[in-house]
């Protein structure tokens, strides 16, 4: 699916985004032209309500935007059915969210291992790199229910990084961390999404998340401010 001629991992043209609001029509995006570059970090900002999720969400095709164009490693979305946005989903993208969001059922290596299965791809030397370096390797047979916050954050990255994606989305990824444990976090989203390759962009209302990455965008009234 990837095309060796592609530079951007995502390209708006012209996005617009809007919801009814009662009687009232809310535009939430408009006319967004924005591009991520491989290996990129973006750290997407802006006041409570308005729309990073959304815009998040579009670009992970969780959401259709209203209007506009959306390309992802230079193809466009334009006339993706659930088979591409699957097969896109699987090979190159990676997400962590605010609450963990990992398989309870499955232990600590079945949860980073699961994107590797969904390609037919066993445990690896990349996913012992991971677990090393985000000191995880101990808990690999735990049950992640078990874990603290900051530990299940961890393992929330290795699994997002486990089939080294093009793209990282992540939506306030220590939002549920005290500060210490938000800053080591951070220290290893960054590292590891660059020896992988992935590019990042994060929504955050944290200015010391936002710091790690190198661009912002700021999200106000529709219009993005970098
Ligand atoms: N499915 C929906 N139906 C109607 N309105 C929606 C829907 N999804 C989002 N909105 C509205 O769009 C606006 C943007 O929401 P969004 O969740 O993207 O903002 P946000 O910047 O991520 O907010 P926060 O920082 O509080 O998480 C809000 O006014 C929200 O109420």
């Amino acid at each position: 699916m990837t095309d060796s001629r592609f530079s951007a991992i995502v390209t708006l043209r012209q996005i617009s985004k809007g919801f009814n609001d009662g009687d009232q029509y809310h535009q939430v995006l408009k006319q967004l032209n924005l591009s991520i570059l491989p290996g990129e970090t973006v750290a997407l900002t802006g006041p409570s309500g308005s729309g990073k999720s959304t815009l998040l969400n579009i670009i992970g095709g969780f959401e259709q935007a209203d209007s506009g164009e959306l390309s992802l490693l230079g193809h466009s979305t334009q006339h993706w059915h659930d088979p591409q946005w699957s097969d896109f989903r699987r090979r190159s993208l990676g997400v962590v969210f605010q609450q963990y969001n990992l398989l309870t059922p499955l232990n600590v290596a079945d949860n980073i291992q699961f994107p590797l299965s969904l390609l037919g791809e066993p445990w690896n030397d990349w996913c012992d790199y991971l677990v090393n370096k985000l000191g995880i390797a101990e808990l690999k047979q735990r049950a992640v229910e078990q874990l603290s916050g900051g530990q299940q954050q961890r393992v929330a990255i290795a699994r997002a990084l486990a089939h080294r994606p093009a793209l990282l989305l992540a939506d306030e990824p220590t939002g549920n961390l005290d500060a210490h444990a938000g800053e080591e976090v951070m220290q290893l989203l960054v590292k590891l999404a660059a020896d992988a390759g992935t590019a990042i962009l994060m929504v955050t209302h944290s200015d010391s998340a936002a710091h790690y990455m190198t661009r912002r965008w700021h999200l106000e009234q529709g219009n993005i401010h970098e």
